[in-house]
């Protein structure tokens, strides 16, 4: 099964809300699709999110990275040589993490197919399926509290709670929503940065002095102040996560010898695609530190990928896929199946998408 075409092509989803963090506001995914075909009338899909504020990566960045150094790199190759393409294509262009992981995806969908077996079963077939939480975007504390209501009324029963801008008004904001929702709802929160490690420290200590019952913060401090981050980690009771800090396996791996963090949130758009989240997965084993698979504002085509590498592997015990469940429809045909926050892999081969609706070739 060799390749003989890279497609590129754009989708544009209206979200439900506008999807708001410390770091931006979000209304719609406007995201690139990878499809690529080989000689066997086969076909693969792939999906980047162009998150600049996060990974770098923009729409015509990763339209040029796969133009100017992933097609001419991966055309002509032998789906069989999966560990030669993935090499090829984590080496022909430094960094472009998302490029890389909607092609990468796209490989795995036609390595499913070439050996006609889901690729979740491929990669250690753990389980069939996995239970997502939901984001409640960073808003006025009573409309957090309302808005966390209506997830729970949508059948969702653990809340990722975004934080860190008008930090001061962070506190209220998780009262407001621990009154509304009671104890029996799991609460994450997540500053993307938001904070300044003494600052972080102050606002979780008052969140564990209030009884708040918080299962663990996500990414307290800016992505490269690893120092800060241990010293959140060393100085509150709340478990904490690492998620911007860590795109490679060479940045997990720091954050693992140093105790850094107590968990770690693989993304595909930050390692690339599945082939380095596998190493990283195989890092937090070693050392027995259990990861969270998480998305950027991602449709179902990356996100059914990171489904299958949730039901691989059983380091990963926690589940922030709710890319497709915060847009308005669902373009995708075929793949894993979200019935509100309970979602399941399929045995179709490869990823199982079969085409996706408005998509524009470019
Ligand atoms: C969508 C997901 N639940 C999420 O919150 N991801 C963010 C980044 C998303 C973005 O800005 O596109 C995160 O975990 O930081
Ligand atoms: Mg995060």
């Amino acid at each position: 099964m060799k390749i003989t075409e890279i497609n590129i092509g754009k989708i544009s989803v209206p979200l439900r809300t506008p999807f708001k963090t410390a770091l931006r506001t979000v209304n719609s995914v406007e995201d690139i699709i990878v499809e690529i075909k080989t000689d066997t009338g086969n076909i693969g899909y792939g999906e980047a999110a162009p998150t600049g504020v996060i990974t770098g990566d923009t729409t015509k960045a990763i339209i040029g990275a796969i133009e100017d150094h992933i097609k001419k790199t991966i055309i002509g190759m032998d789906i069989e040589n999966l560990e030669e393409i993935l090499i090829s294509l984590n080496t022909c262009v430094l960094k472009n993490t998302s490029a890389k992981a909607a092609v990468d995806i796209a490989i795995y969908d036609l390595y499913g197919q070439l050996y006609n077996a889901p690729v979740y079963k491929l990669l250690g077939g753990y389980r069939k399926e996995i239970t997502t939480d939901i984001t409640i975007s960073v808003n006025e504390p009573e409309e957090m509290a309302k808005d966390s209501l209506d997830a729970i009324n949508r059948g969702y029963d653990t809340l990722k709670i975004k934080v860190g801008k008008d930090s001061y008004k962070d506190l209220e904001r998780i009262k407001a929503i621990r009154k509304a929702v009671g104890y029996d709802i799991n609460l994450r929160i997540d500053a993307n940065q938001g904070w300044k490690p003494k600052e972080a420290v102050k606002i979780l200590r008052s969140m564990e002095d209030e009884g708040l019952n918080i299962e663990f913060v996500e990414q307290p401090v800016i992505a490269h102040d690893i120092e800060g981050l241990k010293f959140v980690t060393d100085n509150i009771s709340i478990p904490v996560l690492a998620d911007e800090s860590i795109f490679s396996p060479r940045d997990a791996l720091n954050i693992l010898q140093n105790r850094a963090a107590d968990f770690i949130n693989i993304k595909l758009m930050k390692t690339g695609g599945i082939y380095n989240a596998l190493k990283i997965c195989s890092l937090a084993q070693i050392y027995g530190v259990e990861c969270m698979i998480g998305c950027m504002l991602e449709a179902k085509v990356s996100v059914n990928a990171a489904v299958h590498l949730a039901c691989a592997k059983s380091i990963i015990t926690k589940i922030d896929l709710d890319g497709p469940v915060l847009c308005s429809k669902d373009p995708v045909n075929g793949g894993v199946i979200f019935d509100n926050r309970n979602i399941s892999v399929s045995n179709e081969p490869g990823f199982g998408v079969k085409s996706i609706d408005g998509l524009i070739y470019i």
